[in-house]
């Protein structure tokens, strides 16, 4: 398990450590060679039906190479059969946790470009990658649908159902097809969810009213104060909603509700997916409770610490899948938040969940519409979608907190104990018209510990909207309101999908403006400045090569940055103002991939790099830095978690894989103040209808 920003040849080494290094097989069989790096242009000695997917771009030579291993380690000669575990080990790649086979042909179908294109991390691959447009239903010979099922199902490769051996590398549950490792991972998210949603916790009811009504004192809190109800009497919160909803101000505010309620020795544990994240929430619920002590006239609170998720459970030198913490060595926390939910990955999760105390709260807060994990799973997005068990958690907080938990779903709409299952009791969850409106959906998933902010509190009108269009997959909706502008909204719509230089004028004023303050203040030996005038302008891209890729566009972008500033030392890596993105964790200055700092003037004719917050600025001197890279412009993926004033993203041509509803919204959200959004018409339609599809069993009964 890598941390976000993980190559792909980590997500390598998950599938092949997974499969192989959980001891089912025997360890070592599938190193890093088989999915690493050159992988894809290694030759191989591919059967002729994993051969003709692999020739029609749909499988990759890793995804061929693993499953012929497996089929050779576990003497399984089918290549239909091999073809499944190929097309599971094509899933996780991608993101997914298992295949659907039915699904699988359609989705080769729509032209579904593949994981191989969309790579973990939004890299590009090098080659060709699945989904070349020759590849499709027509001349690829899939099997006979009730033939491969049954072949997959009676394979000593494959545990047929959750009863199925364990000693398996494949599973096959109902269609769905997993490397054994990410379903037990699953398994253990559902049963540890399922588990803590059982059963309300006890509480002093008179206590917790007057605490949420206390922190939460304004009547449009109400959402607000549902979440604070939720996380004092369930072991599970997840708090949702888009940027500026009230989410870190809620964790704050929640915290000192559980603090009121349970004393101030409550151990609490922030935490988030990337340090750049776990700083950001340090310092916004430290500044809410600092202000909430000032406003009742009680001694400032000890700061509460964020560390990243890694570090929370105790992450092991060189990396790997076991933590210090886990089921043995149970965190000591009563209360763990997550925040940047949407990044955490469905075997983080797992991990996550088994270090917890049975009777500690999670509280998961993000936002599922966001790109999901560079790793398999969207795991926030399934928690949100599930069905979740019927619990007392509704009618708990019906009692609680009256005036803010909706009335229960009755059941003359069709919707009182949630969408009902198919006959089977195994076949997807079946939605009525009555449970697809928000509030019907809202008040469905907080059976589930789900609550929403619905009220944006931040954005300028006319961004917010932007969003939302985006994120309902409104189209038409979304490029109206980009032709139409706003204070916070521009589009700068490009004749052609690369922008000529009159197009990008605008981006070049903002790229210029930043730069030159970053390093005036850089020259001037103040690194709060210079952290500061980072945040004002950051230009993302979908691609890391290419036309429209971070290699280019950042080479341009400090092009503009040294003319603008007058630079005379090349705007090298170590030159006074250079931004820099840290690529790697290093244990030794706690600075983690994806933070970013600046060079900065010391004072006595030398450098250091500022990195952290305009608040808190930490200097750390270029010797003692991990890799790191000039970050004039980044990957929309690498933007995650953080926000910037002024966002600009120059979009990839309308038919680039990367180009996701997901990205566009995550990419327009990274803007605290102004987006300009640089592309064609098409490209922004593409995008907005294109939903990543990430297959998981968590929206399924089991
Ligand atoms: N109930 C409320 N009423 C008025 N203002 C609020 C309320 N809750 C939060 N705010 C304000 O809204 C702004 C955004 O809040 P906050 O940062 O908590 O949102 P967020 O959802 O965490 O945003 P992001 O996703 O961007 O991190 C802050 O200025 C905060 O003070």
């Amino acid at each position: 398990m890598s941390e976000p920003g993980g190559t792909t040849s980590d997500v390598g080494r998950d599938v092949g450590g997974g499969v192989l290094g959980g001891g089912v097989l025997g360890g070592g069989e599938l190193g890093d060679g088989v999915l690493g790096d050159g992988a894809a242009r290694t030759p191989w000695r591919a059967g002729p039906l994993l051969g003709a997917f692999a020739a029609a771009g749909v499988l990759t030579a890793a995804d061929v190479r693993v499953a012929e291993r497996l089929g050779a380690l576990t003497g399984e000669a089918d290549e239909r059969v091999r073809l499944a575990a190929a097309l599971a080990v094509r899933a996780v790649r991608g993101g997914s946790v298992c295949v659907s086979l039915a699904d699988a042909v359609a989705l080769v179908d729509v032209g579904d470009p593949g994981p191989g294109r969309i790579e973990a991390g939004g890299r590009e691959a090098a080659g060709p990658g699945p989904g070349t447009p020759d590849a499709g239903p027509a001349v690829l010979p899939w099997p006979e649908p009730d033939a491969w099922a049954a072949a997959v199902r009676a394979s000593a490769m494959v545990a047929d159902g959750p009863a199925g051996p364990a000693d398996r590398p494949v599973r096959w549950v109902d269609g769905r097809v997993y490397l054994d490792r990410y379903w037990r991972d699953e398994q253990l998210v559902r049963h540890e969810v399922d588990a803590r949603l059982a059963a309300a916790l006890p509480a002093d009811d008179a206590a917790v009213r007057r605490a949420v009504a206390a922190r939460f004192p304004r009547p449009a809190d109400t959402r607000q104060r549902l979440a604070a109800a939720t996380a004092a009497v369930s072991r599970l919160t997840v708090l949702t909603g888009g940027p500026g909803t009230g989410k870190t101000t809620t964790v704050a505010r929640l915290v000192a509700v559980l603090r009121d309620v349970h004393g101030t020795d409550l151990r609490v544990a922030l935490a988030a997916p990337t340090g750049k994240a776990a700083a950001r929430l340090q310092e916004a619920v430290d500044a809410e409770l600092a202000e909430l002590a000032a406003a009742s006239g009680a001694p400032r609170p000890a700061v509460l610490h964020a560390s990243t998720l890694h570090r929370l459970l105790g992450a092991r030198p060189g990396g790997g899948t076991r933590f210090r913490h886990d089921r043995a060595h149970r965190l000591p926390h009563d209360v763990v938040v997550v925040d940047e939910a949407s990044m955490v990955s469905l075997p983080l999760l797992a991990r996550l969940l088994e270090a917890l105390r049975p009777d500690a709260r999670l509280v998961l807060v993000g936002d599922p519409d966001q790109l999901a994990s560079v790793e398999v799973g969207a795991v926030l997005g399934d928690l949100v979608a599930r069905v979740p068990p019927a619990g007392s958690l509704p009618a708990r907080l019906a009692a609680l907190v009256p005036d803010d938990a909706p009335p229960p779903l009755t059941a003359a709409g069709g919707t009182g104990t949630g969408p009902t299952t198919t006959g089977t009791g195994t076949g997807p969850p079946v939605v009525t018209d009555a449970d697809r409106s928000d509030d019907a959906r809202d008040r469905r998933a907080l059976r589930g510990g789900v609550v929403r902010l619905t009220v944006p509190h931040r954005f300028g009108a006319d961004l917010g909207a932007l969003a939302e269009a985006v994120r309902r997959g409104r189209a038409d909706e979304a490029l109206g309101l980009l032709r139409a502008g706003g204070p916070h909204v521009q589009l700068v719509e490009t004749a052609d999908a690369a922008p000529t230089a009159a197009e990008v004028g605008g981006v070049r004023a903002d790229v210029a403006a930043a730069g030159a303050a970053v390093v005036a203040a850089a020259r001037a030996g103040d690194a709060a400045g210079a952290l500061d005038a980072l945040g004002r302008h950051r230009l993302l891209l979908a691609h890391r090569r290419g036309p429209a890729g971070v290699a280019l566009w950042s080479a341009v972008a400090q092009r503009w940055v040294t003319e603008a500033a007058g630079a005379d030392d090349g705007g090298g890596p170590w030159a006074v103002g250079a931004p820099l993105l840290v690529t790697t964790n290093d244990r030794t200055t706690g600075l983690a991939n994806g933070d970013t700092g600046v060079v900065v003037d010391d004072g006595s004719g030398g450098v250091v790099v500022a990195f952290g917050t305009a608040g808190a600025p930490r200097l750390v001197r270029p010797h003692r830095l991990p890799a790191v890279e000039l970050v004039h412009a980044m990957t929309v993926h690498r933007a995650q978690g953080s926000q910037f004033a002024r966002v600009s993203v120059l979009l990839p041509p309308a038919t680039s894989p990367l180009l996701t509803r997901e990205l566009l919204y995550t990419a327009v959200t990274r803007a605290r103040d102004v987006v300009r959004v640089v592309g064609t018409a098409e490209a922004v339609q593409a995008a907005v209808q294109r939903p990543v599809r990430r297959a998981s069993g968590l929206l399924f009964p089991r």
